[in-house]
């Protein structure tokens, strides 16, 4: 029992890719198997309830809110846990290399951790933190949405408003996800 120590998962993507559902499937799998697992979220992540993480498909998974990464840390020890789930990790710490730091202690005391975040921004920058996971991660999964406009693989999150700043949070109302062909249309007729 038990094998599965110190791993770290990531699951990255467009927007509605699939990158919450899998955290969910991954951490109910950890849990059937044994394992003491707890799922956490970015306070600032308001878009479902202040203790849950949901994927666009509606469900929900017990979550603790983070105002910092520091805050993992103390919670991982008290909790005893052996497999932590961080959903919209590109919005947990304004400090990447922080965020890093705090990942790879818990990692090291033999703890699973399985990150969900988004690869870029509306305007297809990448997010600093998935930088820095990626090469570092034992596993990285890269989903894929269906661009609504022509059905193929997604690429990007296009931002359907004329919202600048970069963190605007919402869904469908506010997104879609286009592949890059699609992407680069949309923008020359905006
Ligand atoms: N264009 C789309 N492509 C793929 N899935 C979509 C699309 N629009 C809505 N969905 C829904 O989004 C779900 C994935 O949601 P979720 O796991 O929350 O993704 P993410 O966390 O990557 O945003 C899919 O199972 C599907 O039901
Ligand atoms: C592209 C992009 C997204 N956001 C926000 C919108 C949503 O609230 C989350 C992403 O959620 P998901 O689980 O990946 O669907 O991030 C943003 O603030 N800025 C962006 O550029
Ligand atoms: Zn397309």
């Amino acid at each position: 029992m038990h094998q599965y120590k110190g791993r770290l998962i990531v699951h990255t993507g467009s927007m509605f890719s699939g990158k919450t559902s899998s955290l969910e499937k991954d951490l109910k799998r950890f849990s059937i198997a044994g394992y003491k697992v707890c799922a956490f979220k970015p306070r600032m992540d308001s878009r479902c309830g202040e203790n849950e993480i949901m994927s666009h498909d509606q469900e929900a998974t017990h979550a603790y809110p983070l105002d910092t990464i520091d805050d993992l840390e103390a919670m991982v020890q008290e909790k005893g846990l052996d497999v932590v789930g961080i959903d919209e990790i590109q919005f947990i710490d304004p400090d990447p290399q922080r965020v890093v730091e705090v990942l790879f202690k818990i990692l090291d005391r033999g703890i699973t951790i399985i990150v969900a975040g988004l690869d870029m921004d509306y305007q297809k920058v990448p997010f600093e933190i998935i930088k820095e996971l990626m090469p570092r991660a034992d596993y990285v999964y890269k989903h894929h949405a269906v661009c609504t406009c022509c059905g193929s693989d997604a690429w990007v999150s296009h931002r359907k408003s004329s919202k600048t700043s970069r963190v605007v949070l919402g869904a469908i109302d506010e997104y879609e996800p286009l592949c890059r062909a699609c992407y680069e249309k949309m923008k020359t007729k905006e």
